[in-house]
């Protein structure tokens, strides 16, 4: 090896070159380190444009990832897969990050910003049976899912809507990335589970669904099916680059289902959905719910106003579910 190379990890060291003191080198974009994260990222960056070596996907390890086993109820929530990359980026370690919008916290830390959010892809749940598990002939709700099957899942959104519509049900714990989940699924512990549209559609792994639920059998996790791009605030380069790639009615929706969550302050177990749409008449279509995690409550309304208030439906609709639910969601 020449010394040239062999000098060369010492000036890679993250820790030491934040990106942005060197205007020529690669733009450093922060990941979590999963297969649906990477391929989000690929997403981002072809989007950008960016020639090949322009830019370099920063794969991070995050506390969230390190922990597979417990709920995340048990660990503190979202921020865990997010920490990490935000510190990141404030550092200057990165020049941007990519995320699920869903898994991203409603506050961000001071100084970061949601600089660009990609076209929604679908932002359904779909249910995914096991292999030996053949769809089930059965009139009622979620028709296709057996009598008494065990349902794996980590989401309380996921679990009380399943038990609101059908008691039969039983529950084990399922998480893991979305490969683990499938893997873990075949391995015969759990009859189905509900995962995102999006994370298998970005895996190429559509053909394991064995159906989309509508949102009317399943309202989607706030932000479900977005990808988002976080930059420093104070950053007006890289986010003048990166409003050149946002889809304002994508953003327009964050920003009503992200409102509804903020409103509801609920803590992270609590179960809450929100799924905004614009309706062929350029309406804001914003529907949310809140429930608890064993099913006997669920309450879901539904508002309709202009784009432009966004923020304003999802505050109102948010405030409107929780004056109407019982104060222990809320803790
Ligand atoms: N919590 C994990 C997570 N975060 C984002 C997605 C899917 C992609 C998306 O919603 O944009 C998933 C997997 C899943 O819920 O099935």
């Amino acid at each position: 090896m020449s010394a040239a190379l062999q000098a060369a990890p010492a000036l890679a060291r993250p820790s030491l070159v934040p990106a942005r003191s060197f205007p020529g080198a690669p733009l450093r974009a922060g990941t979590r380190a999963s297969p649906l994260a990477l391929a989000q990222t690929r997403r981002v960056l072809a989007a950008l444009g960016v020639a090949p070596g322009e830019a370099q996907p920063v794969p991070m390890q995050t506390s969230g990832d390190a922990e597979q086993r417990r709920r995340l109820a048990d660990l503190g929530g979202k921020g865990l897969f997010a920490k990490e990359i935000h510190e990141a980026l404030l550092d200057g370690r990165v020049a941007f990050a990519v995320h699920s919008l869903k898994d991203l916290e409603t506050e961000l830390p001071p100084g970061l910003v949601i600089a660009a959010v990609l076209p929604r892809a679908d932002a359904r749940d779909a249910l995914v049976l096991a292999p030996g598990c053949p769809p089930e002939e059965r009139r009622g709700p979620l028709p296709g899912l057996p009598s008494g099957a065990r349902i794996g899942t980590a989401s309380a959104r996921r679990m009380a809507q399943l038990r609101h519509l059908r008691p039969d049900l039983r529950f084990g714990l399922l998480r893991g990335n979305v490969q683990t989940r499938l893997r873990r699924l075949e391995e015969g512990d759990h009859a189905a589970t509900v995962l995102a549209m999006a994370g298998l559609q970005r895996l190429e792994l559509e053909a394991r669904a064995a159906r989309p639920l509508s949102t009317m059998e399943m309202l989607p996790a706030a932000g479900q099916g977005i990808i988002a791009v976080t930059a420093r605030a104070g950053d007006s380069a890289t986010r003048a680059r990166l409003a050149g790639i946002d889809h304002s009615p994508t953003h327009l929706a964050a920003r009503a289902e992200r409102a509804v969550l903020a409103a509801l302050d609920g803590s992270c177990r609590t179960p809450i959905g929100a799924h905004a749409s614009l309706t062929p008449d350029g309406a804001l279509h914003l529907e949310a719910l809140v429930a608890r995690e064993d099913g006997s409550f669920l309450l879901r309304r539904a508002l309709r106003g202009a784009p432009a208030d966004a923020e304003r439906l999802g505050a109102a609709l948010g405030a409107s579910l929780r004056a109407d639910s019982p104060a222990d969601l809320f803790a």
